[in-house]
């Protein structure tokens, strides 16, 4: 196998982002949250089962990976997974920010690149209402560490549910303005729970199109970016969307060590328990045929 691999599905999708769910646990419990696409999971991989994942990822070209979870900072050995990120792949971690401002240093030093932290409202009653925690000024805190430790570009990720905290947007926009250190993202409510607050991300696109001066379109996902009077804006638009779905990159790991080819879909799961070498690397190549666009 060449040093280069890069594995790609039979719709033509080369996989160069792997999100690697380190935890299904977490310190908050959002009234929204699809956890990943995870349904009770088995025992949490361990240190060196992680490693030896990124280790097969970097053989196959893999440029990105992300941690997520449950909340990935509630990991005791977090510091030595980012450390063993292998040269040349970005590492990225999507946390609540809760544990952030004492950890952003050192996530930094251990070799992290950036974070995007989940935060759904700046107003301390609505935030707790949707994450069950009175504890936004822990996250505005976590915040600016992560900008303090150029953990850059720090993406704020607002799931947008209606009623609830769609009147925020114009307050989200103020907050990243002017600071090019921060990205704000509008995601897309997507139904894993009882979750009645599905908001129209057409219509807040549209908004944000007629007061942009410019939109640009990422590589993954198609996704547009929007900039506007000195806010940059990133809309996840996943459902019934098959742009999304065609320009999809990513391989998924659940906590539980299983390659996971699809967010939405939890009928196509590989364990990839106990295995590491050659039979991994078959592993990985299986997961990346089963691949397919949701949406299509
Ligand atoms: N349907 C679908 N939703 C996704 C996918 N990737 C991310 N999302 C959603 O997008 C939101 C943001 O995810 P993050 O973990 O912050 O990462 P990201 O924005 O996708 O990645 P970066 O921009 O590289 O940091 C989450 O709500 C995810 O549920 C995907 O491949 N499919
Ligand atoms: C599952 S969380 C895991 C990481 C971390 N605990 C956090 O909240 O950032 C990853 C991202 O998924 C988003 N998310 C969770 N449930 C969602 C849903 N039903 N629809 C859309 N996004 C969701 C969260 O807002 C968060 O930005
Ligand atoms: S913090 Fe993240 S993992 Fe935890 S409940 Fe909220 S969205 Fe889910
Ligand atoms: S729904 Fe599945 S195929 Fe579509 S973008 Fe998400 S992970 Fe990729």
């Amino acid at each position: 196998m060449s040093a280069t691999e890069t594995l790609r599905d039979s719709y033509g999708r080369p996989v160069t982002n792997l999100r690697i769910s380190l935890t299904s646990r977490c310190n908050l419990s959002c009234i929204y949250c699809h956890a990943e696409g995870e349904k009770n999971p088995a025992t949490e991989m361990s240190t060196d089962e992680i490693i030896a994942i990124m280790n097969v990822a970097a053989k196959f070209g893999i440029r990105s990976i992300k941690f997520t979870g449950g909340e990935p900072l509630i990991r005791p050995d977090i510091l030595d997974i980012i450390r063993a990120v292998p040269v040349g792949i970005e590492s990225s971690v999507t946390t609540n920010g809760i544990l952030l401002a004492d950890m952003a240093y050192d996530l930094k030093t251990a070799g992290l690149r950036r974070v995007n932290v989940s935060l759904d409202s700046l107003n301390p009653e609505t935030y707790k209402r949707i994450t069950g925690c009175d504890c936004l000024n822990n996250v505005l805190a976590g915040i600016d560490a992560a900008l303090r430790a150029g953990l850059t570009p720090v993406k704020l990720n607002m799931v947008i549910l209606s009623g609830i905290n769609d009147n925020e947007i114009d307050d989200f926009l103020d907050y990243v303005r002017d600071n090019r250190n921060l990205v704000l993202q509008l995601i897309e409510l997507m139904h894993f729970k009882d979750c009645d607050y599905h908001g129209d991300l057409k219509g807040v696109e549209a908004m944000l199109a007629s007061r942009s001066s410019g939109i640009l379109t990422r590589r993954m996902h198609h996704r547009k970016k929007y900039c506007l009077d000195g806010a940059e804006v990133e809309v996840v638009r996943p459902l019934h969307n098959t742009e999304f779905c065609a320009y999809c990159n990513r391989l998924r790991v659940t906590s539980d060590g299983k390659l996971k080819p699809c967010l939405l879909r939890t009928d196509n799961h590989l364990s990839i328990r106990g295995t590491k070498g050659a039979e991994l690397e078959s592993l990985f190549r299986k997961a990346v045929e089963q691949r397919e666009p949701f949406f299509k």
